[in-house]
């Protein structure tokens, strides 16, 4: 099958570029190039290549010679650390010269496409890049996967396409635009061999009808020979380049396999530079190296400013794609809050129902079993086994706590021992009597009526908070016993009262509760962590199948892509947002004494600090297993500081004074005040500042990091 570059003319090529003047100027010229990634081991070394114009120009060279390194710089994905480099007459990379752009296609080794999408959903996106219209897009693609023997339906994912279905793809989204320069880092692998002919096919008749230059590299050397010219690459440097049958010839060589073997063993007889040359420096270089650039920028007009609308609204189409396609991803971001916040209702903050305390009640002779009596009217005829039983009464009945009852303290406290119950209390012999002698006597009640008249309580404290309720609910009912116990001795209950008046609280209520501490924090954490882990994946993923870097040689820039992104992740933040408010407030109930307005911005805004975060986590990580440590150890670090479970003012004295600068200390402060104490503007106001801090400074951070990245390439 053959597919003329006809097709190549009836699309805008390359949004209105200036014909070249003279035929066959340096379409690529590069001189005196040097890379490297690592200081001192130059990957380019001096190298210096020219690529007429509307001819193929084959790179060969062994594996890790610096082939792709090589075409990057020509993209401008890369940059030289010194040399030149022009295309079409311009500095890859600068403003106005579409390269990286639609004056360029590049088919990068990997596929460098997102394999969730369909052929169709592929090509549309690289298409609007390049800003094509639909239609054309629609045409173009058929006719390319048609010559490119892709018969598979346009609405198949390309996983579900086999490594040289996808490689095809590849191809067909490089050539989508008609680009006047091909970039091709080995199209043919994986292809057969008849296809393979075609293609070449294809480019030759590319560059003869529509004066396309090509660069391709291949591992098969012997079809490089139908290039116009070829190159060869060893260790950073250009062994030769020339026509390929010019160049067998001359090297007396029957296959240009021959060629490069020859060529090999002669440099390994030269001495390898591995310092800077000089050689580039001297005048005489400097001045042929500015005739060149001089001459190849003659050749080509300013082309037209291409729209940079497109790319955007390209990103924008794929993003919302891509929430579309990846539906649990989405409902994730969306639902997970609402998620928690049922979660943290039914599992954080109720208190505990049915503890169990061991009773041991030496003052009533059948263990209350007479049942659970009111107080004597007569404080002077108070019977025996009555008032612990009273007292007994009102714990179950305050605190619903089940009553094992046991005969000696040796078998409580091995209930105790064995996790059977939270505590032991043990009333002493004759305790009603007592107590009635202590209260009608008080001052002149006997030692032994003191002594008979305590219970004795062993509580176990090993979980803190069973503990201390188990405490609390004792000293709680001693209060109301003691009430009870003077009201219906006819003494003035304010005689045992503690001196105190609990007044109405200035904020909250008497009974606060943990639920509602806790409240705020969860509140900022469930907007937050579920944003860091979203954003950090999604970033990582085009960044890592290649997407990212593919998009950029097609002209998108990471801030654009970054841009498209983050304005589709704000909406699903807002909506997460409104939903979190809606069931927390509305259907669970949850207290909110202040704004509810300030209260959306705060948790909205610690949305977009989790996504920004999670950008910036994903600029930095080189790779999923990295990225899930580094938001781990966020997640752990930001919660224990943030006064989620603590309060903050109860931090050793270092944590507290770092813990402002945390991401969510302040802004939980700044959302209890709001829900708590709204009259308190100052917290509010910090919230804010320092979250919003964290969102535009981590924001910041990314846009430095990937352009460092991309200068260090
Ligand atoms: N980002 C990078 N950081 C550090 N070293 C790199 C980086 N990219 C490439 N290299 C190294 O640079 C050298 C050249 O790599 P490059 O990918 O340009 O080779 P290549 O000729 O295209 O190889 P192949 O034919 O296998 O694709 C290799 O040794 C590689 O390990």
């Amino acid at each position: 099958m053959r597919m003329d570059a006809f097709a190549m003319g009836t699309v805008p090529v390359d949004g209105g570029l200036a014909t070249p003047k003279l035929p066959r100027a340096p379409a690529v010229l590069v001189h005196a190039a040097k890379k490297c990634y690592v200081q001192g081991q130059w990957i380019l070394d001096g190298l210096d290549l020219t690529v007429p114009e509307a001819s193929i120009y084959a790179l060969l060279g062994a594996s890790g010679c610096g082939k792709t390194t090589l075409l990057t710089c020509m993209l401008g994905l890369r940059h030289l650390n010194a040399g030149t480099v022009r295309v079409m007459g311009w500095r890859p990379g600068d403003p106005g010269s579409g390269i990286p752009g639609p004056r360029v296609g590049f088919m990068p080794q990997e596929l460098g496409l997102s394999e969730g999408f369909s052929i169709r959903e592929t090509m549309i996106y690289f298409g609007r890049v390049a800003g094509l219209p639909d239609d054309v897009i629609r045409q173009r693609s058929n006719d390319l996967l048609k010559f490119l023997d892709i018969t598979a339906k346009q609405s198949r994912l390309l996983s579900q396409l086999s490594g040289g279905q996808k490689q095809r793809v590849s191809l067909a989204v490089t050539l989508l635009h008609s680009p006047p320069l091909l970039i091709l880092d080995e199209p043919t692998v994986g292809v057969d061999p008849v296809l393979r002919q075609n293609i070449w096919d294809f480019l030759v008749d590319l560059t003869r009808t529509s004066g396309t230059t090509v660069i391709i590299t291949t591992h098969y050397i012997e079809e490089a020979r139908q290039a116009n010219k070829v190159g060869l690459m060893r260790r950073g440097k250009l062994l030769d380049e020339d026509d390929p049958d010019a160049m067998m010839a001359k090297h007396n060589c029957a296959t240009l396999e021959d060629v490069f073997l020859n060529l090999s063993i002669r440099q390994e007889g030269v001495q390898v530079t591995t310092e800077p040359s000089q050689e580039a420096k001297r005048p005489e270089h400097q001045a042929v190296e500015r005739r060149h650039i001089r001459q190849a920028m003659e050749q080509y007009e300013k082309p037209a400013q291409f729209p940079q609308h497109s790319n955007v609204m390209a990103c924008l189409w794929r993003a919302w794609l891509y929430i579309t396609r990846y539906k649990w991803v989405t409902a994730y971001v969306v639902f997970m809050p609402v998620l928690c916040i049922f979660v943290y209702l039914f599992a954080v903050g109720r208190d505990p129902h049915g503890l169990h305390v061991a009773i041991v009640n030496d003052d009533s002779a059948d263990q209350c079993a007479a049942g659970w009596p009111g107080y004597p009217t007569d404080c002077e005829q108070t019977a025996a086994e009555q008032l612990s039983c009273r007292f007994l009464a009102l714990l179950k009945e305050k605190h619903d706590y089940i009553l094992d009852l046991f005969d000696d303290m040796d078998s409580a406290r091995t209930a105790v021992l064995r996790g059977h119950a939270w505590g032991v209390l043990n009333f002493p012999a004759n305790f009603s009597y007592h107590m009635t002698q202590r209260q009608l006597y008080m001052q002149d009640a006997t030692e032994a009526d003191f002594d008979g008249s305590e219970a004795d309580a062993h509580i176990d404290m090993s979980n803190q908070y069973l503990g201390n309720m188990v405490r609390d609910a004792l000293f709680r009912t001693t209060i109301r016993f003691h009430d009870d116990l003077q009201k219906g001795c006819n003494l003035n209950p304010r005689i045992g009262a503690i001196p105190i008046n609990q007044l109405e609280p200035v904020f909250g209520n008497n009974e606060p509760s943990f639920q509602n501490f806790a409240l705020p924090g969860v509140l900022l954490c469930v907007m937050y962590f579920p944003a860091i882990f979203y954003s950090t994946a999604n970033f990582l993923e085009d960044k890592l199948n290649g997407v990212m870097g593919r998009s950029a040689a097609a002209g998108v820039t990471q801030f654009e892509m970054l841009a498209a992104r983050a304005i589709l992740d704000c909406a699903m933040n807002a909506l997460s947002t409104a939903i979190v408010i809606f069931i927390t407030f509305v259907v669970l109930q949850f207290t909110n004494n202040g704004s509810y307005i300030l209260l959306s911005l705060l948790m909205y805004l610690q949305g977009l600090c989790g996504l920004s975060l999670g950008y910036f986590v994903a600029s930095l990580c080189p790779d999923h297993y990295s990225s899930t440590f580094m938001g781990m150890g966020i997640f752990f670090l930001s919660t224990f500081v943030s006064g989620m479970f603590w309060p903050s003012q109860g931090m050793h004295w270092f944590v507290k004074m770092l813990a402002p600068f945390t991401p969510m200390m302040l802004s939980v402060e700044g959302a209890r005040t709001i829900l708590y104490q709204s009259s308190n503007p100052k917290d509010i106001g910090e919230g804010f500042l320092a979250t919003g801090t964290w969102t535009a400074a981590t924001f910041l951070a990314t846009m430095l990091i990937i352009r460092w990245q991309n200068k260090r390439g």
